[in-house]
């Protein structure tokens, strides 16, 4: 039977210009992005600022129909389900490790209509992750330390992604961080089906054949 999974690019607007938030996210969904890749961070769990819901919120008013994720860079990420959801958030994903009761906050999550994503760390372990598969329904490898666009790929996090893929076959798994063509056979090879790309896209002068070429690799390895 073949993979229920679909190979799928969510383009980070981190390294975006933020002061055209709007086009430029219209702008990579014309050129085929399947979903937008929000980066939250908030000064407390990553060193870096972002932003929160209410530019979310702006953003869903202008396009109304595309998949939205958060990647939550936060250390209470319980405190921002209920305004996330209200801005039109598809998918909240989150880091489990400043939280007590991940099982609750996945719960909460998904009592407010989200998907739910659980992310990880470099240097958190993958089994960590056990104890969650049976909820979540993405799981996020970061391969860079979280806070900062445009940082080399840590291919030293790979095994992670393979051993996600033989343990759990028809779960979402997705990476994060320095991926590109140039690192992309790497993350398709060890099982990755969903793919954040900022700087390697955002920066394209062809966003749409970046944002192909990725995809074709990615599609090549499910079976
Ligand atoms: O979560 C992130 C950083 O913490 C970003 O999503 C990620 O860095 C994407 O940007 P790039 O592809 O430039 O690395
Ligand atoms: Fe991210």
């Amino acid at each position: 039977m073949s993979s229920p999974l679909k190979a799928k690019i969510g383009p980070s607007i981190l390294n975006a210009d933020l002061a055209n938030l709007y086009t430029e996210s219209q702008k990579l969904l014309d050129n085929g992005a399947d979903y937008l890749h929000l980066d939250v961070m908030d000064g407390s769990f990553v060193p870096n600022l972002t932003f929160g819901h209410p530019m979310v919120k702006c953003l869903r008013n202008n396009i109304k129909t595309a998949f939205f994720e958060t990647h939550m860079m936060v250390s209470k990420p319980e405190q921002w389900i209920a305004p996330m959801a209200d801005a039109g958030v598809n998918l909240y994903t989150f880091h489990i490790e400043p939280v007590e009761d991940v099982c609750k906050v996945c719960r909460l999550v998904q009592e407010a209509g989200m998907k739910v994503g659980l992310a990880i760390k470099p240097g958190t372990k993958v089994e960590e992750l056990t104890e969650y598969m049976s909820i979540a329904d993405l799981v996020l490898v970061m391969t860079v330390e979280p806070g900062f666009g445009g940082q080399s790929f840590m291919a030293d996090m790979m095994p992670k992604v393979e051993w996600l893929r033989q343990n759990y076959p028809n779960m979402d798994i997705e990476v994060d961080g320095g991926v590109g063509p140039k690192t992309i056979e790497c993350c398709a090879k060890a099982g990755a089906n969903m793919i954040v790309s900022g700087t390697a896209v955002v920066g394209a002068s062809d966003q749409r054949k970046v944002m192909d070429e990725m995809r074709n690799v990615v599609q090549s390895y499910l079976k």
